[in-house]
């Protein structure tokens, strides 16, 4: 009788344990399914000490998948390159709610499309380009402000140069100021030659919904954090 409940108990914290780490840990070990993990600009960030945020491969393998995510994960074969960057000095920061007014926020996302999101023939559909933006400008918002969410009431965008599909393109995005609630961004395609193709400008309003999943799933990562940082910590104690 002790011995089925102990092993019940042990079921118990065991499922417990895998459904609420599982996920994550997943997230920190897999390669994410990308087809390819290659792409033009990789030396520049990598030189420029630019890093993938932790919490886009958790939404990617989180059951709270937000609609750019679920796209991605539902239709594989649409983008052969999916990447966002940013400093790896703003991770830390985020993490440890340590985000100062006056570092400069920014972030780059390497996109190439397959040729099921061309509009015109070879060509990526504008509406893409306007997601893509837009979803880096409510990340870049969501952090500039503070992760508090943000909502988009302007975004002006202007298509200078076809983006073609099976391309590799970088989006810059960065803050142009902020003003109480309103957080003004602007972002740049470019393409491998530097060629701007496409200009934007958005504002963001601080809202008071919608922000949970993410909060949440920075969350985690500060709990995944710890428990590497536990780990790290024994290491060095047994190595002592
Ligand atoms: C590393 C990553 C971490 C994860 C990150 C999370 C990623 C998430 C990514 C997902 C991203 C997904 C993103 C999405 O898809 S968000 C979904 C799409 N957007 C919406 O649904 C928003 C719909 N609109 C609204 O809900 C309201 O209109 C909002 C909330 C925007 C403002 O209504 P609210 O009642 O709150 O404010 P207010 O009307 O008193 O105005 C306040 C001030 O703002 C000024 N104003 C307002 N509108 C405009 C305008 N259009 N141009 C210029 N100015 C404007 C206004 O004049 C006033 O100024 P002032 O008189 O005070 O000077």
């Amino acid at each position: 009788m002790k011995k089925n409940i102990l092993l019940f108990g042990l079921a118990f914290v065991g499922g417990f344990t895998y459904e609420r780490y599982f996920p994550y840990v997943k997230a920190f070990i897999s390669d994410k399914g990308q087809k390819n993990d290659d792409h033009s600009f990789k030396s520049m960030l990598e030189q420029g000490n630019y890093i993938q945020p932790k919490v886009i491969d958790i939404m990617h393998s989180s059951p709270d998948k937000h609609f750019l995510h679920n796209f991605i994960a539902q239709h594989n074969e649409a983008l052969n390159v999916f990447k966002i960057y940013y400093p790896d000095k703003l991770e830390q920061k985020i993490y440890s709610d340590n985000l100062e007014s006056e570092d400069k926020i920014h972030l780059h996302f390497v996109f190439n499309a397959a040729d099921h999101l061309q509009g015109h023939s070879s060509i990526v559909h504008g509406g893409l380009l306007a997601t893509l933006i837009d979803n880096a400008f409510g990340q870049l918002s969501y952090l500039a402000s503070g992760q508090i969410p943000t909502a988009t009431a302007n975004l002006n965008i202007n298509y200078r140069k076809p983006v073609k599909t099976n391309h590799d393109y970088m989006i810059t995005a960065e803050i142009d100021k902020i003003e109480g609630r309103k957080v003004f961004l602007k972002a740049t395609i470019y393409d491998q030659d530097k060629t701007i193709c496409t200009e934007a400008t958005g504002l963001f309003l601080t809202v008071q919904w919608g922000g949970q999943m993410w909060k949440n799933a920075l969350d985690k990562i500060k709990e995944v954090t710890q428990i590497d940082d536990k780990i790290v910590k024994i290491d060095q104690k047994k190595k002592e």
